[in-house]
Parts: structure tokens; C-alpha cells; sequence
């Protein structure tokens, strides 16, 4: 029998516990060590990658959990089917697992395709022999695609051996019958009762998956933990790219139970994690056949969009940066996206969405429209200050100043390929924005402004220290307008790569027409101050 079940502290309370007595830190970071979330996944790898393997793989580092892999089977396996299986030796999967079990601090086991006796009965030989804290059975048996990945000579095994060390097991409905003798599961009653009988074999926890159940418009799964059922409803998401679900949804059962979590909690967390997967992924196309795979990390779409998109930070699109202000819009009538629309077709170089009284969920929704704009141009939008709604529209990078969210923060939440801006009006800062991985510095006040309140200013000296003592690409900020813009742009370091302003194009009338001026006059400028250097 395996080791019961027990929740531990999450990381942040560990930490917390932590602070009240320094005498047990060294414990502590020992404790954090050993209980590292960590599922071992005991399963086939599926070269396609939507399955097998490969999904538990990438669901538990979805979920932030570690995942080490005992394969038991190669499979030539795409998204139109199987086409071969190589079963891996028992003996060899035995030295698989002791490998892992005997060194690694497994957490969790989950258990997908398991194509022969004697791999079953290594797997209950080593799990006797280096017991873990939970034991999640995926019975898989049929591929997506119809294929056999096991077949009925393991089913007394699994009846008999494996089933009883399970905390919980997660049969589709083919699997259900196939553990029951090939009685028809045709309604959720006939789900009930099968997951009373697979209980019956011993079992801790059963979920029956409902998905492939006819004629319902829900995806309906029947939970029993030997007491009571739970129905779990989730929406259909029409799709053909659902090679892998079972697997996935078996496996963040898995990476939450080494979390802590408890049964029925983790249950419902993988299963709107596979919704979440399934309806993000229901469009993307990879191969050629009906089985598609999740995109279990909900990132790939925007690789796929790229040729829209901008692939790195140019420093010449500093030229002109228009900031925009939402007092400055409603002022004179017009929404975030025409105003940055607007400013574009003057000749704005890049866009900063800088809107401090507007609601988050109208912030949004205007950047979604002003990144199409943006996109439809080419140019660049940041949000400031913003990191959330940076995140969540996929613009192409934030402007952060020094009470805002640290750079280096910024830029582990955005990945390396966003752009990231720091307000700077020293050296020292400068210095710290490189460090902290920034991509161009915003320095100013340069002349004192009313659209900034309080904001100390640095003159055309202090603008001219910073950019001498940074290696970074450097925009001027501050009472910019035309009427000063050549002295800035004139005072000639060569990071100095443009002007950023928010009045003199959206306080306004025309800010085209004020765009078109003020991007002729920075252009010219530049262009001589760099030939007489
Ligand atoms: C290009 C550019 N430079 C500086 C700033 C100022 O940022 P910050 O200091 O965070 O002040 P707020 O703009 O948030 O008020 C900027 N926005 N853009
Ligand atoms: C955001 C900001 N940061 C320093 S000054 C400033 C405001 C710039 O606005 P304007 O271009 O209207 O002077
Ligand atoms: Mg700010």
C-alpha cells in the first residue's frame, strides 16, 4: 500500500514560517528541497508530442511542477494515427524507475500507457519498494485515433494490482468498460454505476470521463470517492485538437495532488485546465490528420501571428514616441485608438498607452484595438506602467519608472523577447536599468511639464549624464514640444535616439499634422547633429 496521502505548506508559507525563527532556515531550505512538487510520469512517448509523455511533460511544467519520465514504449505516432510501437523491455523500464525512484524524491506517479504484464508488475514492484505519496492511473488502452497502445492482457493486472495501490483512477468511457468486461456505458447513470464498480476494485478515487459520451452538450465526468458522487461539467469545445486530453488532464491531476492539494480540488483544476487548453488550442493546425494536439502551455499563437508582429527592438524607433493621456482625449473628444491611430499616420515611431484614470477593463479593451492599429503599421505599442494589461493584450512591451514594478521583475513576467523602457534621471539608475535588463531609457523631466505632477527636472545637462553613462538607447521626456525640440535632439550623444511626448501631439487639434512637424524636425536634426560629429 502506498504511504497516505498528506498536504504540505505551499512555498510562500514556508517562507512565512520560515521568518519566525531564523534557527530553522537551514531545515527549512533542506524541508523545500525534499518536498519539491515532483510527479514521476510512467507512460509512452508519442513522437507527435500531443500525448503520451511528451503531454505529461509539458502539463506539469504548465502547472509548475517537475516531471521525470520512465517510458515504456517508443510509438511512431502523428496526428493522423499510430503507425508503430516499440515496447521498451521490462527490465530496462525496472532500471528506469529505480533510477528515478531511488534518487529523486517523487512526490507523485502517474501512469499512462502500460502495454504489458510484466511492465504492470515491475511498476508494482518498485513502487513497493520506494513507496510515494500518491498514485494517479490513466488505464490507457486506445489511442485518440482508435490505435491499441494496450490490450486485454494486462486488464486482470490492472483489475488486481494496480488499481487497488491507486488513489484515484481516470478511465474514459472505453477504458470504463473495458475494466468492467465490455458492458455499454451509454448514459451518466451507466457512468455512476461503473465508477462504483471500478471502486469496488480498490481504488481510492474514480472519475469516469464523460466526453465521449453521445448526445450531451456538456463534457460530464462522474467523480466517487467511495461515498460520494460529484458530477463535473465542463463546456464541449468543438475541436479536433484533443490528441492527449486524457493524459493531460491525468497529469495536472497528478502535478496538483504534489502540490497539496486535495482530490476532489485537483480534479477540478486539471479539468479546467484542459478546458482552458482545449478551447485556446481549438484552431491551431499542426498536421495533417484528424487527431490535432493541445497547446498545453497556451503560448504557441503567438508564433503564429508573428509575421505581424515585431520580432525585436529597433532603437531608430525611438524617433518619436507618442505617449498618449486619457485626460488629453476625453478633452477633446476622441478615443484612445484614434488619437494613437492619428499620431501613427504623422509619423509617431512607436506608441506608449499612458492612461492613469482609466478603468482596467476599459485599458483593455482600447489596447487590444490600439494594437491592432499599431500592428496594422508596424510600429511598436507599450503600455505603461502596466504590466498586467501588457500581458494580457500581448503588446510588444511596458514603460516602467522607478516606483513602479522593478525592471527585472518586468522582464522575468514578460520573457526576453518584450521591450522594456526605464525612467532614469541618473546615472546610478541607468546603470541599474542595464542591469536589470532593460531596453531604453526614458530620461527627463527635460523641461518642466503640467502633464507629469511633481516631476523634478533635469535640464539638457542632466539628460546629456545620463545618456553619457549608459550604454542604452536614451528617449528625451518633458515639455518637449516644437518649439525646443531641436535644442534636445542637438545636444548630440549618440544614444540619443529621439523625443517622447505627450501634450504637444495630444493636446492638440491635429495631431497628425503636429506628428508630421515634430518627426521632420527630429529627422533633420538627428541626421546633422550625427554628420558634424
Ligand atoms: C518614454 C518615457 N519615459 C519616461 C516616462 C515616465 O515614466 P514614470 O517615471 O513611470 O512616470 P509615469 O509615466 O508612470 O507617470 C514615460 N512614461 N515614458
Ligand atoms: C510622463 C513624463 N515623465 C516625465 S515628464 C512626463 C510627461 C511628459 O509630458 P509632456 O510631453 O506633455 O510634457
Ligand atoms: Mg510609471
Amino acid at each position: 500500500m502506498l504511504n497516505q496521502f498528506v498536504s504540505f505548506p505551499e512555498p510562500g508559507q514556508m517562507q512565512a514560517l520560515a521568518m519566525y525563527d531564523t534557527n530553522v532556515s537551514a531545515a527549512t531550505s533542506e524541508s523545500i528541497k525534499e518536498r519539491m512538487p515532483h510527479v514521476l510520469s510512467v507512460a509512452g512517448s508519442d513522437s507527435g508530442a500531443g500525448a503520451g509523455i511528451q503531454a505529461d511533460l509539458k502539463t506539469c511544467a504548465a502547472r509548475g511542477v517537475y516531471c521525470s519520465t520512465v517510458i515504456t514504449a517508443v510509438t511512431a505516432q502523428n496526428t493522423v494515427g499510430v503507425q508503430g510501437v516499440n515496447i521498451v523491455p521490462e527490465k530496462f523500464v525496472s532500471e528506469q524507475l529505480k533510477s528515478v525512484l531511488s534518487d529523486m524524491n517523487v512526490t507523485v506517479v502517474k501512469t499512462g500507457m502500460l502495454p504489458t504484464v510484466g511492465i504492470v508488475k515491475v511498476l508494482n514492484d518498485s513502487l513497493k519498494q520506494f513507496p510515494v505519496q500518491a498514485l494517479v492511473v490513466d488505464p490507457v488502452m486506445v489511442s485518440t485515433s482508435g490505435d491499441v497502445l494496450a490490450g486485454p492482457s494486462i486488464l486482470d493486472i490492472l483489475r488486481e494490482q494496480l488499481l487497488p495501490m491507486a488513489d484515484i483512477v481516470t478511465p474514459n468511457l472505453k477504458e470504463a468498460s473495458a475494466l468492467l468486461g465490455g458492458i455499454k456505458l451509454q448514459t451518466i447513470s451507466d457512468m455512476r454505476s461503473a465508477a462504483k464498480s471500478i471502486h469496488d476494485m480498490g481504488p481510492r478515487n474514480v472519475l469516469v470521463k464523460g466526453g465521449d459520451l453521445p448526445a450531451s452538450s456538456d463534457a460530464v465526468d462522474i467523480f466517487f470517492d467511495g461515498v460520494e458522487f460529484c458530477e463535473l461539467r465542463s463546456l464541449r469545445i468543438q475541436t479536433q485538437n484533443s490528441h492527449g486530453t486524457g493524459c493531460s488532464l491525468a497529469s495536472c491531476i497528478a502535478a496538483e495532488l504534489a502540490k497539496g492539494s486535495q482530490m476532489l480540488q485537483a480534479v477540478r483544476v486539471a479539468k479546467h485546465y484542459v478546458e482552458t487548453a482545449l478551447d485556446y488550442s481549438k484552431d491551431i493546425h499542426i498536421g495533417n490528420g484528424l487527431q490535432g494536439p493541445l497547446d498545453h502551455l497556451c503560448k504557441l499563437k503567438r508564433n503564429v501571428h508573428s509575421s505581424s508582429r515585431l520580432q525585436r527592438f529597433n532603437p531608430d524607433d525611438l524617433l518619436l514616441y507618442a505617449v498618449t493621456d486619457s485626460k488629453m482625449n476625453n478633452k477633446w473628444g476622441r478615443s484612445i485608438a484614434a488619437a494613437v491611430k492619428a499620431a501613427i499616420e504623422g509619423g509617431a515611431t512607436i506608441i506608449q498607452l499612458r492612461e492613469k484614470d482609466t478603468e482596467t477593463n476599459n485599458f483593455l479593451e482600447a489596447a487590444k484595438n490600439c494594437l491592432e492599429v499599431c500592428r496594422l503599421h508596424g510600429v511598436p505599442m507599450l503600455i505603461n506602467d502596466r504590466i498586467d494589461i501588457a500581458l494580457a493584450c500581448d503588446a510588444d512591451g511596458v514603460h516602467v519608472g522607478q516606483s513602479d514594478m522593478p525592471a527585472h521583475v518586468a522582464r522575468s513576467l514578460l520573457g526576453p523577447q518584450k521591450i522594456i523602457g526605464v525612467s532614469c534621471k541618473t546615472p546610478e539608475q541607468a546603470h541599474q536599468a542595464w542591469v536589470d535588463g532593460a531596453d531604453y531609457i526614458g530620461s527627463g523631466g527635460v523641461y518642466s511639464t503640467n502633464t507629469k505632477a511633481n516631476n523634478s527636472t533635469i535640464g539638457l545637462d542632466g539628460l546629456k549624464t545620463v545618456c553619457l553613462a549608459s550604454k542604452l538607447p536614451v528617449v528625451a521626456i518633458g515639455g518637449i514640444g516644437l518649439s525646443n525640440v531641436r535644442s534636445v535632439v542637438e545636444l548630440g550623444p549618440e544614444n540619443l535616439k529621439g523625443v517622447a511626448v505627450v501634450s504637444a501631439l495630444f493636446d492638440r487639434e491635429c495631431i497628425a499634422t503636429e506628428a508630421r512637424k515634430l518627426h521632420t524636425l527630429v529627422s533633420e536634426t538627428l541626421k546633422t547633429t550625427s554628420a558634424a560629429s
